[in-house]
């Protein structure tokens, strides 16, 4: 691994039947950067990053983690290590609270996460306490005890960000943070998600409003057919004429 990458992806080849979805895809990513990953529709972003959790496995090529293959780690595997999920459409359970679901987000699904949201074990006051941290952390603690089905969008995603806090993830990844969002709620959001890279926590994001990747992106990759087009700083990539000529006819 090159030195200063949190996570590097290399020559990632992934197919379904005869459709080659993603072509020699390889990338980087340094501790603390924020890197949106854009492109026109149908271009493999969500594959990517599905790619990146483990939850799409590549035919070839390497996922190196902090320094660790985790090619073949299952997406829980890779989220014990700190390399977080993606949130597209939302999981979160509407009956709940918003402390009950980050509690029990924070352990999984499994053992750890049921035990903090029931009460139960040793852990669960510490897990509760983690979960109320992180949603004053992402501007929700006076709403810890409401249910999740009175919230916003832009609220429905600070707890999903607060559940990538509290499961202490190194890096956030985060599939359109935007959608459904209300113009109102952008700057916000786009302001938590700046305050969560760190010097050890990198963000990946997937997103169409580009005003929000200029606001946002450290570095743009840009995919295209499933390849990567182009990538650098936002200004180099926003000049690029192949980059201009993709997005023809599409939003940019
Ligand atoms: N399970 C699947 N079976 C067949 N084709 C698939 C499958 N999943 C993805 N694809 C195809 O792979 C390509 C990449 O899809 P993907 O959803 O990753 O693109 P995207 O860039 O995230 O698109 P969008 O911006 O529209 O969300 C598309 O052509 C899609 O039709």
């Amino acid at each position: 691994m090159s030195a200063g990458s949190a996570l590097e992806l290399a020559d990632i080849q992934y197919r379904i039947g005869a459709a080659r979805i993603l072509t020699d895809v390889s990338l980087r990513i340094a501790p603390g950067e924020i890197v949106c990953l854009i492109g026109p529709n149908g271009a493999g972003k969500t594959t990517l990053m599905n790619v990146i959790t483990g939850t799409v496995q590549p035919q070839s090529g390497s996922i190196t983690w902090q320094g660790r293959d985790v090619t073949r780690h299952g997406p829980h595997h890779r989220s014990r290590l700190g390399l977080g999920r993606t949130f597209q459409t939302s999981y979160l359970f509407d009956q709940l609270t918003l402390l009950e679901n980050v509690a029990l987000g924070a352990g999984g699904p499994h053992a750890s996460g049921f035990r903090g949201l029931l009460g139960i074990g040793a852990n669960a006051r510490h897990l509760r306490e983690q979960a109320g941290e992180s949603l004053e952390m992402v501007g929700l603690g006076a709403k810890a005890h409401q249910r999740v089905s009175s919230l916003s969008h832009a609220e429905r995603r600070k707890v999903e960000i607060a559940i990538s806090l509290v499961s202490g993830a190194d890096m956030v990844l985060l599939d359109e943070p935007m959608a459904g969002v209300s113009a109102e709620d952008v700057p916000d959001l786009v302001e938590l998600i700046q305050r969560l890279a760190t010097p050890t926590t990198s963000v990946m994001l997937v997103e169409h409003h580009m005003d929000v990747v200029l606001q946002l992106a450290h570095r743009l990759v840009v995919l295209h057919h499933g390849e990567v087009l182009a990538e650098g700083h936002p200004d180099d990539v926003m000049n690029n004429r192949e980059v201009q000529t993709a997005y023809m006819g599409e939003e940019l």
